[in-house]
């Protein structure tokens, strides 16, 4: 038997058949559908039954055509069926075909073409090449079209061809999914040389390897997988050892050798055929040896022989034999190319379409995360996240800056009954602090949507309100405290002649509690009007599309009030005019402060500082989206930076004066006295601590007047000295001219002889009047 495919040879060999020799009652093949069409075109002439082992093509479905054809290898509509439903499971909705000009392959895809549109299938590109040609411009199309599941309808030798351009065209796997015929001979893929050219490219036999790797293919099922008592007695399993010892013995010249199992259930029809004819015919007084091709009788015969085929039912090697219309009806395996050896990886049953699969065997799609291949060019998007290192980082800082504060507020409360912390409104001090440690957690919740959390969980939209509520109650505390200690020390510090105004605490309490309710207000009202939503922001601007069409876009996901920005102009815009007039304010105060102190001008700097860097926060929020890490590194250097120099300079001071004082390197010591303490408990820790302040003033003014005497009474003792060297010169210029001494101290003179002495020196000319 010749496995040529030369359909003029096949025709040749039948001729000489029929007309030489002995009577044939049936004919057996061919194994190639462009043979058996032709001879299946004349056997019915010569009435003689034929059945072909492996010949699938479609055509050989018209029973009008080929009324005397039966073959017990499934048919291509059959095998096409079967391709949809991988379609179906792995939910692949648009497909390419592309096939070898041979008749068998074209109207194949033409076929598949009928059913994949009657299934709803998107079929993209319907290409064809010539057997002897180059399917370079028929893969460029189904490129082209972006196509990803490909239906390849070709013999062996041009698949060879074909995924060596596809190598070259990266139309391979795993982007791309390739379903090709079952009925290729072991080894197909295996290169007769070191190379394959194929136009102006050559392949490897590496190359090849990877081109086919993990490929689909469609065939009837050749060994049952059933231990089934076949008409043989052989199991399927017993046959098919005995058939590869024979096959390793005796190797095949053209051998499709692994469908053997087709041939010997074909051989069995046939004998069976015979086998019942007999008795059938005997009732017609009919026999075997009897029938010849043209007689009045052949027509009898041939329709006992396709009557007794037509019921036929036997349990053959390749499973239950039966046929309909001709037509093979059994299982279509359905295989994947794994390691070098076709897997079978599900069966679908043609007689009751159904497909059973075997969940056993794994696919690995060798994509990212094993994910099933698309059916058309993919959008890939990409999530940009924080990084999990810059997070670490910065939460680090968070954590040290956290409990630098936490230190310095435990040492300001343990120390609170020393000056100068004393002095300090305390409370407002540690709820500053505590504010600060609020929007300090804020940092660890900032980028809650870039990687901490699953997208998918519910608890993120909670947690990203949560996060909002945070830096709303530490930021409105903060501000709170800042503002009114500033506007507090403010008022304490601008009364009259420097008179002390008594500010009750309760009032600062105030101020900050009436931010502080202002603030959740607002926030209330924004959680009860607004919602928080998780959202992805395509950023456009950087999508990338590769020559197979593919789409790379990145995005980052956002989870905030979908008004944002009105709630944020709102929130942050009236607080940052509290804050200006706080820093306004305590720049004020420092500027009248008569004790030079730098507690006041240090409030002032925080309150700037946090102006400075809430702006700077929010509208980095708001503006660098696109760059979380960016965005999340800038955010949380600013909120930890006024968090430290916040804390720094409220406690920090106060902690190293009383440190100082203690050790005794105190400046002037506190001037409250015991004696007017009893006073001074009336008057709020404010006043005591300006009261302080005056009287360090008082100290310095009488110091400087003292300062003042001495250099007048020096000055004075300069001018006595010159007075009596004056004096002493006139006496003894008198004495020598006049001969006369005047008194000139002025305390011995009287107003008598003031005028006598005076008219004296007049005369001596010692004075102009
Ligand atoms: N079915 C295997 C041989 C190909 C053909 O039908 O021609």
């Amino acid at each position: 038997m010749s496995f040529q495919c030369d359909a003029g040879l096949g025709l040749k060999l039948l001729y000489d058949q029929v007309t030489t020799g002995t009577t044939k009652l049936a004919v057996f093949g061919s194994s190639c559908s462009v043979v058996t069409q032709q001879m299946a075109r004349i056997t019915p002439y010569y009435n003689l039954i034929q059945l072909s082992y492996l010949s699938s093509s479609p055509t050989l479905n018209s029973r009008d055509d080929y009324s005397t054809l039966y073959r017990t290898y499934p048919s291509e509509t059959s095998i096409s069926l079967a391709r949809l439903e991988l379609c179906r499971r792995y939910n692949w909705k648009k497909i390419a075909i592309i096939s070898e000009s041979l008749h068998v392959c074209s109207k194949t895809a033409q076929i598949m073409s009928q059913l994949a549109k009657a299934k709803k299938l998107e079929i993209l590109a319907i290409t064809e090449f010539g057997d002897r040609e180059d399917p370079l411009q028929a893969l460029k199309i189904i490129k082209k079209m972006k196509a990803r599941i490909i239906m390849g309808g070709f013999t062996s030798t041009s698949a060879l061809k074909v995924f060596c351009r596809a190598y070259h065209l990266n139309l391979t796997t795993p982007k791309y999914v390739w379903m090709i015929k079952g009925w290729f001979n072991s080894n197909w893929w295996k290169l007769d040389q070191e190379n394959i050219t194929v136009g102006n490219v050559s392949c490897t036999q590496a190359q090849i390897n990877q081109a086919i790797d993990g490929y689909f293919s469609n065939d009837g099922l050749q060994i049952y997988d059933q231990p089934l008592d076949t008409v043989s007695g052989l199991t399927p399993q017993e046959w098919n050892k005995l058939y590869n010892q024979e096959m390793a013995q005796k190797p095949l010249k053209h051998a499709i050798d692994d469908y053997g199992s087709f041939a010997y259930d074909g051989i069995w029809s046939l004998a069976l055929m015979l086998d019942r004819s007999i008795s059938y015919l005997k009732r017609q007084n009919l026999t075997l040896e009897g029938f010849r091709y043209k007689s009045n009788q052949s027509i009898v015969y041939r329709n006992t022989f396709q009557n007794i085929l037509d019921h036929l039912k036997f349990k053959g090697i390749t499973g239950p034999v039966s046929f309909h219309d001709g037509d093979r009806l059994g299982k279509i395996t359905i295989k994947r190319f794994i390691n070098q050896r076709n897997v079978i990886i599900g069966q679908f049953d043609d007689k009751t379409s159904n497909t059973t699969w075997n969940n056993s065997t794994d696919i690995d799609w060798k994509t990212q995360g094993n994910s099933v291949p698309t059916d058309w060019r993919t959008i890939t998007i990409t999530n940009l996240n924080v990084s999990e290192m810059v997070y670490m980082i910065v939460m680090i800082h968070v954590g040290l800056v956290f409990a630098t504060s936490c230190i310095l507020m435990a040492i300001y409360f343990y120390y609170r009954k020393e000056p100068p912390i004393a002095t300090s409104n305390i409370i407002l001090d540690l709820f500053m602090g505590f504010g600060t440690l609020l929007c300090l957690s804020y940092v660890g919740f900032l980028c809650l949507e870039n990687g901490i959390v699953d997208p998918n969980n519910k608890i993120l939209a909670f947690l990203c309100t949560f996060r909002s509520w945070l830096l709303a109650v530490g930021f409105s505390i903060t501000l709170g405290c800042i503002f009114a200690n500033s506007w507090s020390t403010y008022r304490s510090l601008s009364g009259r002649s420097y008179r002390l105004r008594k500010i009750k605490k309760s009032h600062s309490y105030g101020i900050a509690m009436s931010i502080f309710i202002f603030n959740i207000i607002l926030c209330s009202l924004r959680a009860t009007v607004d919602q928080v939503e998780i959202f992805n922001d395509t950023i456009w601007s950087q999508r990338q599309i590769q020559s197979d069409g593919d789409i790379f876009v990145l995005q980052v996901r956002i989870c905030r009030f979908s008004k944002y920005i009105v709630w944020d102009a709102v929130i942050f815009g009236i607080n940052g005019i509290i804050l200006l007039f706080g820093a306004i304010t305590a720049w004020q105060a420092q500027r009248i402060d008569i004790t030079n102190s730098n507690y006041v001008r240090y409030l002032a700097i925080t309150a700037y500082n946090l102006i400075i860097s809430t702006s700077v926060a929010v509208t980095m929020s708001i503006v660098i989206v696109e760059r979380p890490t960016v965005r999340f590194v800038l955010i949380s250097f600013f909120i930890i930076l006024s968090s430290l120099s916040t804390n720094c300079l409220t406690y920090l001071p106060k902690i190293h004066q009383m440190v100082k004082d203690r050790k005794g390197i105190r400046r002037k010591s506190f001037l409250i006295t015991t004696g007017r303490s009893k006073t001074l408990s009336m008057v709020d820790e404010h006043a005591e601590f300006n009261l302080y302040n005056v009287e360090t003033r008082k100290q310095q003014l009488l110091s400087k007047l003292e300062n003042e005497i001495k250099d007048l009474t020096t000055k004075i003792t300069e001018k006595d000295a010159v007075i009596e060297r004056i004096s002493k010169y006139i006496n003894d210029f008198m004495k020598k001219y006049v001969g006369e001494e005047i008194n000139l101290d002025p305390s011995s003179i009287t107003e008598g002889d003031e005028s006598k002495d005076i008219s004296l020196l007049r005369e001596a000319g010692l004075i102009a009047l």
